[in-house]
């Protein structure tokens, strides 16, 4: 174990960086060298991470199908080693990647939704291996049977893969009101009539069926009804018993099951319709880690899930989609209920205002760290790859917010399900993301101290208290040494609360629980790890030692930052919690 002069050397060695990479890039001739393509020049990294490294990386290029040519960024996973309990993916890096990072590994997951330009075997793995953490299933489309064999593919992909995992989350259809199926796209052009009905099955040239009966009693004329968020608009002009006669204000190209949104009304439906229902079924069965859930509009929902999860002893967390008024209105008690929550922006920018989005983004954010619970930002973040090979540079831009502000997963939706590039929009998010963290030195990341650590001082210490105070001090601790932490969790609570601290440098999250790794891929910063725990504790420490050093995560020298503690205790006799730093023994 290192000694108190020992870790005093480690941190005068390694200040955090203040000026930013960019900085020094820029004011350095190797921008020259970067633009006019020479090699860049080799440089040692410092003994342990803090500092800035320039990496020197090998081209990776890997055979794409139809128009996607990205290369893999988690690179490839390296077999079990023979002496080895576990297995890691080692971090290869294309040319474009070539750049000054200060942690080569990204820290903000990638949630990618899988649908017909990515359900086969062969683009999963390369979904997994260019970023993916966690596959979505969108129940709006597709059918038990297509989903099951994504979920098959995902499972068999974390089953071989060892170093790799992603996580699954169903997102439920909800009561989103959709237009019906057509056979080709129909042409809504301005100033033309154009009407929407409750019967099923209509398609022609100016009427479409819509999936909600409601739908002629809940809209008024004059109301404004947007498709797809506003791609194309209507307003209202007159009602039959069955239909709704509208005039097209913007029009484009109608394709089947499009979004219907009344600008400022909700359907006045339940949350979870009886087809969620049957998928949060279908979920319970295949074990998934994560619910979607679509439009909440209240605590009272999330309870009713929970309390049906817990009687069918099925331990799925739920992540709530905040895309509505309501869900507005009462977003502290729907995500105080909650595991998690997704910024839907799709349907948000629908039914409220699209200038208040951003804003409202940033306190959803807000509100989950606050709540110490994961974030999600989803929906267009780079829309405009779903038909080009590169993206706007407001979406860049997006990107790099939704990063800066503290989320701990981004999403692709259209991007990944249909697009003409989905490894390429993976490729963009990962190097948009991890260049913004590369800006994060220590100093610029506040950890949001959560009510529990700010009230814990006075009050009587409760187990979570005392849980979150020590997450606050080990992750302050770590950034200023300068060590990756390594966590061992049966419950996952401890990587989470580490999670929330955001140290600069990676948690290592040993579990011996197989589900736990899988959940633990959605949050910010944690690389899980399944392995074997002894009941030594010494036996695992040196287990995950040596996993890491195999895994070329660590070298020999280096100091980590060790920690025991969580709801359950592994090990420990009389302290409740236990940090340690120790020195990489070979
Ligand atoms: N499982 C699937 N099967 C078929 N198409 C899908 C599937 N999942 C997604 N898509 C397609 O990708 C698009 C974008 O995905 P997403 O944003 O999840 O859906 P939406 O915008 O319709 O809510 C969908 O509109 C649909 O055309
Ligand atoms: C993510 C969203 O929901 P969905 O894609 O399920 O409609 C959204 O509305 O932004």
């Amino acid at each position: 174990m290192a000694t108190a002069t020992e870790i005093g050397s480690l941190a005068a060695r390694n200040q955090p960086s203040s000026g930013g990479d960019w900085a020094y890039l820029a004011s350095s001739r190797r921008l020259d060298r970067a633009l006019h393509g020479a090699p860049w020049p080799r440089r040692k990294p410092p003994a342990v991470g803090g500092g800035l490294v320039v990496r020197f990386v090998n081209t990776t290029e890997t055979s794409e199908p139809a128009a996607d040519h990205a290369g893999t960024f988690n690179g490839p996973v390296i077999p079990e080693m023979p002496n080895s309990s576990c297995a890691l993916p080692l971090n290869n890096y294309s040319m474009e990647e070539m750049r000054v990072v200060s942690n080569p590994r990204r820290k903000t997951k990638i949630v990618c939704t899988i649908g017909p330009s990515t359900h086969t075997r062969e683009m999963i793995w390369k979904l997994a291996e260019a970023g993916m953490n966690v596959a979505r299933l969108n129940m709006s489309h597709g059918d038990h049977e297509s989903h099951q064999k994504i979920i098959d593919l995902v499972k068999e992909y974390n089953a071989q893969s060892k170093g790799n995992v992603i996580a699954i989350m169903l997102d439920t259809k909800g009561p989103e009101v959709r237009s019906g199926d057509v056979p080709q796209p129909i042409l809504l052009k301005e100033g033309q009539e154009f009407n929407f009905t409750i019967k099923r099955g209509v398609s022609s040239e100016h009427t479409v069926s819509v999936n909600y009966d409601d739908f002629v009693n809940d809209v008024e004329v004059g109301d404004i009804i947007l498709v797809d968020g506003g791609m194309m608009s209507l307003v209202v002009r007159s009602k039959t018993v069955n239909t709704v006669k509208c005039e097209v204000v913007d029009g484009g190209e109608l394709k089947s099951r499009r979004h219907l949104n009344v600008r400022g009304k909700s359907a006045t439906l339940p949350s979870i319709t009886e087809k969620d229902w049957e998928d949060i079924k279908f979920g319970v069965d295949n074990k998934v880690d994560y619910y979607a859930v679509s439009f909440v509009k209240d605590a009272k929902v999330v309870h009713e899930l929970k309390d049906y999860l817990k009687s069918c002893n099925a331990d799925i967390h739920v992540i709530v989609k905040i895309e509505s008024a309501d869900s507005i209105r009462n977003l502290h008690s729907i995500i105080s209920a909650s595991d998690g929550a997704m910024v839907a922006r799709g349907d948000l920018g629908a039914e409220l205002p699209i200038e208040e989005v951003p804003l409202l983004q940033e306190e959803i954010i807000n509100s989950c760290r606050s709540m110490e619970k994961p974030v999600i930002v989803a929906t267009n973040m780079l829309e405009s790859m779903v038909n080009h090979p590169t993206p706007t540079r407001a979406e860049v831009s997006d990107i790099t917010r939704a990063v800066q502000e503290g989320a701990d997963a981004i999403m692709l939706s259209g991007e990944t399900a249909h697009g003409k590039y989905p490894l390429k929009a993976v490729k963009v998010m990962h190097t948009v993301a991890l260049r913004t963290e590369s800006t994060q030195s220590t100093s610029n990341v506040h950890p949001i101290l959560t009510p529990a650590v700010q009230s814990a001082a006075g009050e009587e210490f409760s187990q979570s208290h005392m849980s979150a105070m020590f997450a606050s001090h080990t992750a302050t601790m770590a950034n200023t040494i300068g060590t990756p932490i390594i966590v061992f969790t049966q419950t996952g609570s401890m990587a989470k609360l580490l999670s929330h601290h955001r140290p600069s440098s990676t948690i290592f999250a040993f579990t011996n629980e197989e589900r736990m790794k899988q959940r633990l891929a959605l949050y910010h910063g944690v690389l899980p790890i399944h392995m074997k725990f002894s009941n030594d504790a010494e036996e695992t420490f040196s287990r995950a030692m040596k996993c890491l050093l195999d895994g070329q995560y660590l070298k020999k020298g280096e100091y980590v930052t060790l920690v025991q503690s969580g709801i359950r205790s592994i090990w420990r006799q009389e302290s409740t919690h236990h940090v340690q730093v120790r020195e990489v023994l070979g």
